[in-house]
């Protein structure tokens, strides 16, 4: 990655702008309601050649910080749209700097991820996800996603937010979900031999990660 200053990126398809993410842009999907300017996140879109294979890479650099409730600092979430087969669209993500947590979430089980350099995680079919810096160094990361994949916003927006909120003092649940199983994981190393091998007899979260029951 080659950023020639804060807001721009020099890419092999040209120079990409940042789209900037400021903590009022996530009011309504907060654990309370927030306002301020301040920057916490920004997304490059479109940054690598890999559109033969019908994908787009985005790198996003979320800054590490806190909102006044001390929820720390997050994208916004999204859930993706189906595929032409029926399913939900997948989506990889790297880690390319820093350390945080990835939340996984559908309407009943909450994945706590988390997250370190090098590390590479598949989001599960229909579940959505949360990026979270709760470190004190940006996060850095690239993730793969269909060129098709328009984020669908309106579910998450309608339930007030992801299904837990990670603050200071822990995991608080989002109380328009009806969640019955929180567990915390971590990706496991990748093994691309194996991939689609696994993914055809195993596609769950388990293939990507191990998971234990999160004890409060
Ligand atoms: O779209 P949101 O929820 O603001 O989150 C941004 C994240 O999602 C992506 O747009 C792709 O799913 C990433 O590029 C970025 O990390």
């Amino acid at each position: 990655m080659n950023v020639l200053a804060d807001d721009f990126m020099i890419t092999q398809l040209g120079m990409r702008k940042a789209q900037v993410r400021r903590v009022k842009d996530l009011n309504g999907v907060t654990l309370s309601p927030v306002e301020g300017e301040e920057v916490v996140y920004k997304v490059f879109r479109d940054v690598e050649p890999v559109h033969q294979y019908d994908l787009r890479a985005d790198v996003t650099v979320l800054y590490p910080g806190a909102l006044p409730d001390g929820e720390f600092y997050r994208t916004h979430g999204h859930f993706h749209p189906e595929g032409p087969w029926g399913k939900p669209w997948p989506e990889v993500y790297c880690v390319l700097r820093g350390r945080g947590k990835f939340l996984l979430h559908d309407l009943e089980r909450v994945y706590v991820v988390e997250l370190k350099e090098g590390d590479v995680v598949k989001v599960p079919e229909g579940m959505a996800h949360v990026l979270v810096n709760d470190s004190d160094e940006p996060l850095l990361t690239c993730n793969y996603v269909s060129k098709s994949v328009t984020p669908d916003y309106g579910r998450v927006k309608a339930l007030g937010g992801p299904a837990a909120f990670l603050t200071k003092d822990g995991i608080v649940l989002n109380r328009n979900y009806d969640v019955k199983e929180i567990k915390v994981c971590k990706p496991l190393p990748l093994n691309l031999d194996s991939l689609v091998a696994t993914h055809a007899v195993k596609p769950s979260v388990e293939e990507w990660l191990t998971c234990f029951p999160y004890k409060g």
